[in-house]
C-alpha cells in the first residue's frame, strides 16, 4: 500500500494503462520520478514490476540498473556503453514489454545516459528492436528539496497536499532536471519530448510514516502492536524530521521503518536471555 503520494497513484496508473491499451504507441513509456530518499520512488516500481511480471524485480523481462553499482568506473565508460546497450537490446528482444528501471539517474554519467537516448525515441526498430511497447522508469533524488519546499509550503498554509496537482511541479522539475549537473543530456530528453511524465514524490509526514510502520507491524505478523501508541510512538521518534521548525516531513521517508520497527520489536521480546546469548556465543 502506498501511502501520501496521491499524485503518483493518479498520473502512474493512468499512464501505464493509457500505453498499455494503445494499440500502436509511438515510443516507450518513460517515466521520470524525483523526490527525497524513501518517498516510495523504488517501491512504486516495484509495484509496477509484480503488476507486469509474475517474478517481479526478478522476472528476466526487468532490467534494473542502479547507476553507482552497475557502472562505478569512470574509465570504462565506453565498456559500460556497449554493455548496456546490450542488455537493454537482448531483454526487449525476449519481451516487447520489458521494463527498464534506471535508478540513481542523476549519478548515470552523461555519456550513458546519451546512450539511452535513442532507446526512449520515436523510432519504430532500434538493431531490428521495436522498443514501441516498453516501459522506462528514471529514478532520481533531484528537485526533491524543491518538492519538499512547495509541499512544505502547502502544509504551513494549512491545506491539504492532497490539493497539490501535478502542474504545481511539472515546470519545476523541468527546470531543474535542466540545470543540474548531468543536466546536458537530460535536457535534450526534455527538448524532444521522449519524458513522458515528471513525477514528483512528496515528503512524507509523520502520519504516514505512521502507515508505514502499521504496516510493517501486520507483516511482522504483530497487528495487535498497531494499536500500542507507545510503541508506535517510540519507532517513530526513533526517526530524524525537517524543517527544524515545524518537523513536518521524515527525513528518510519510510525508509528505516523496517529496522526501526525491529529494533523497539527486539526490546520488548523477553525471549532470549542475556545469560542464554552468552552461551550461544
Ligand atoms: N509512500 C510510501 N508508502 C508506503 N511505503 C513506502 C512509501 N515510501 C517508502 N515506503 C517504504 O520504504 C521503503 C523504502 O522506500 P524506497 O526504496 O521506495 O524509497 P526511494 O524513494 O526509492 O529512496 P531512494 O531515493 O533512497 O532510492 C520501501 O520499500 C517501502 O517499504
Amino acid at each position: 500500500m502506498l501511502f501520501g503520494q496521491h499524485l503518483v497513484k493518479d498520473v502512474v496508473v493512468n499512464a501505464i494503462k493509457a500505453h498499455w491499451h494503445n494499440e500502436n504507441p509511438k515510443k516507450p513509456l518513460v517515466l521520470s520520478f524525483h523526490g527525497y530518499t524513501g518517498s516510495g520512488k523504488n517501491y512504486v516500481a516495484e509495484i509496477i514490476a509484480n503488476n507486469t511480471f509474475k517474478q517481479g524485480l526478478r522476472s528476466n523481462f526487468i532490467q534494473h540498473i542502479v547507476a553507482t553499482n552497475d557502472f562505478p568506473d569512470k574509465n570504462k565508460i565506453e565498456e559500460y556503453k556497449t554493455e548496456l546497450r546490450n542488455r537493454i537490446l537482448t531483454t526487449a528482444q525476449k519481451c516487447h514489454r520489458s521494463i527498464f528501471i534506471f535508478d540513481e539517474t542523476d549519478k548515470l554519467p552523461e555519456q550513458l545516459l546519451g546512450a539511452i537516448k535513442p532507446f526512449l525515441d520515436y523510432y519504430s526498430k532500434i538493431s531490428g528492436v521495436d522498443f514501441r511497447r516498453s516501459i522506462f522508469i528514471l529514478l532520481s533524488n533531484k528537485g526533491g528539496g524543491k518538492i519538499a519546499e512547495i509541499t512544505l509550503k502547502q502544509y504551513e498554509n494549512g491545506y491539504p497536499r492532497e490539493q497539490l496537482r501535478l502542474e504545481s511541479f511539472e515546470r519545476d522539475l523541468m527546470n531543474f532536471s535542466f540545470n543540474e549537473k548531468g543536466g546536458l543530456q537530460m535536457s535534450e530528453l526534455i527538448s524532444n519530448h521522449l519524458i513522458d511524465h515528471f513525477i514528483p514524490f512528496l515528503p512524507l509526514q509523520r502520519e504516514h510514516v505512521k502507515s508505514c510502520v502499521g504496516a510493517y507491524l501486520r507483516k511482522r505478523g504483530r497487528a495487535d502492536l498497531v494499536s500500542n501508541v507507545e510503541f508506535v510512538e517510540k519507532v517513530l521518534n526513533s526517526l530524524q524530521y525537517f524543517p527544524e521548525s515545524s518537523k513536518a516531513f521524515s527525513s528518510s521517508g519510510c525508509k528505516r521503518v523496517d529496522a526501526k520497527t525491529d529494533l523497539e520489536l527486539a526490546k520488548i521480546r523477553p525471549l532470549i536471555h542475556s545469560s542464554q546469548f552468552d552461551d550461544e556465543l
